[in-house]
Formats: C-alpha cells, structure tokens, sequence
C-alpha cells in the first residue's frame, strides 16, 4: 500500500528528515512518534504527494486522504458544506452519518467560528474519511481533544478504519495514543527510523488499563530519549 525508500525532504537547504525507508501492508495501522521537529509532518506531506521528496521514492497505491494539524476548514461554509466541498450533494447522508459518529449531529448548520477547536478537528477528520481513502494519513488528529472525547474518537477511528480496511498512518506526540491505535510503531528522528516494534496489544479488548501495554509505552519513553 505504501512503500518509501530512503526519503528526504529538504526546505531549501535545510534538511526536514532524511534516510526514511518504510512499507507499509494494506490495512495496516502505523503510528509514529518523534521529537517535536523531526519532520513527521512533512513525511505525511511528502506521502501525500503535496512536497516533493530531494532524495529518494514513495510509492503509494488507491486514493490517499490527509487530515492537517490545523483543521484547513473554509470559514464562509458551513459544516456539511466543508464536508462535502467538492462532493456530489448526493452523499449527503453518509456526510451527516460520518458526523454523528464524531458527535456533531447537532453541528452540521454551524459556521466554523461557532466551533471549538476539538470540533473543527472532528470536522476536518470527516472530511477526510468521507473520501473513502485507501490511505489515510492524520497527523495529530486529536490534539486539541479533552480526555474523554479523544479517547471516544480514537475508538471510533480505530474501529472504522478496521472495518474499511483503510490503511492507518498516524502522527503522534502521544505515546499512549500510538500505542492504542498503531499495530506497529515507529519511532522517527531527523535521520530516518531510530526504533520500530509491532504491537502484541492493539487487538486486546481494552489495551487502555492492560499493563503489558503500559510497559511498551516505557520502552517507547527511553527511546525517545527520557524527555517526556
Ligand atoms: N515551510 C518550511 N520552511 C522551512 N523549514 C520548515 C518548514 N516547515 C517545516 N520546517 C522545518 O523542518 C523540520 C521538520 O518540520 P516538521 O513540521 O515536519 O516536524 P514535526 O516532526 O512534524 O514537528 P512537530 O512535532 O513539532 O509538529 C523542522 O526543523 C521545521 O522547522
């Protein structure tokens, strides 16, 4: 689904990541955590075809969404209007049954400014799952969520990504958050993949309370150097 060998990414002579290498199998989840800076945004650019790589290839196969760090929505649309920005109005209905499932069926006439932040994000993740992409690429899609309303949209998100074998790649500063929703996760730095473990819990019931989990989220702490 996704292949990326020996990528780079440079801004002008500043170089954002190098030495990047990855394949990814359908329907996989990745997550992948690094230092504020290492470039993890910009992968995702350079995944989705929106910078172009100095150094190396990326291959990707079927349709690819990404969903930003800032929610990009258009200010003068209304929620289902951002949604279904240039969709058939015929898929109306599954943009109103994505946004119940995020909770925003009492939203879907609002403007953007009369959101919170936590809500525009969940607008923006819409927006992408109603494209039916074979990947999917969020980069810290629940940041500005309260506790509880993250972790019900990480479920929701894991449950219907499975369900539509979409292939996860998912940026994280969260290392309970990549372990929760990562099959595999990776461990990014400046210089390409620093560790990298698959994830024995993930299919577990609640992988949240297990404490084997917690134990992968302490090895993930020391590699990344302690500093969190
Ligand atoms: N448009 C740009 N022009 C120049 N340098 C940039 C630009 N965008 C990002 N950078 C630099 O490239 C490096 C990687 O940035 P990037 O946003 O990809 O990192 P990140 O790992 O996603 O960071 P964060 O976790 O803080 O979001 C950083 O050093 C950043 O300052």
């Amino acid at each position: 689904m996704l292949s990326i060998q020996h990528a780079e990414l440079c801004y002008g002579t500043k170089v954002a990541f190098s030495n990047f290498s990855l394949e990814v199998q359908e329907g996989d989840m990745v997550s992948i955590i690094g230092k504020s800076g290492c470039g993890k945004t910009s992968l995702l650019y350079a995944i989705a075809s929106l910078l172009p790589l100095s150094r190396g290839a990326i291959a990707t196969q079927g349709e690819c969404s990404i969903m930003f760090q800032q929610d990009r929505l258009l200010p003068y649309k209304r929620v289902l209007d951002n949604v279904l920005l240039g969709l058939p109005k015929k898929m109306e209905d599954e943009a109103q049954a994505l946004l119940s499932l995020v909770g925003l069926e009492e939203k879907t006439n609002n403007f953007p400014k009369q959101l919170s932040g936590g809500e525009r994000q969940r607008v923006a993740l819409v927006r992408s799952l109603i494209r039916n992409p074979r990947l999917l690429l969020l980069d810290e899609p629940f940041a500005s969520l309260d506790e509880q309303t993250r972790e019900r949209l990480q479920d929701e998100v894991k449950m219907y990504v499975r369900e539509h074998q979409i292939t996860l790649l998912l940026v994280t500063h969260s290392i309970s958050e990549a372990v929760f929703m990562g099959r595999r996760i990776i461990v990014m730095t400046k210089e390409g993949i620093s560790f990298e473990t698959e994830n024995p819990y993930h299919e577990l019931g609640d992988v949240r309370s297990k404490t084997q989990a917690f134990e992968l989220q302490q090895t993930l702490r020391l590699h990344l150097g302690g500093n969190r």
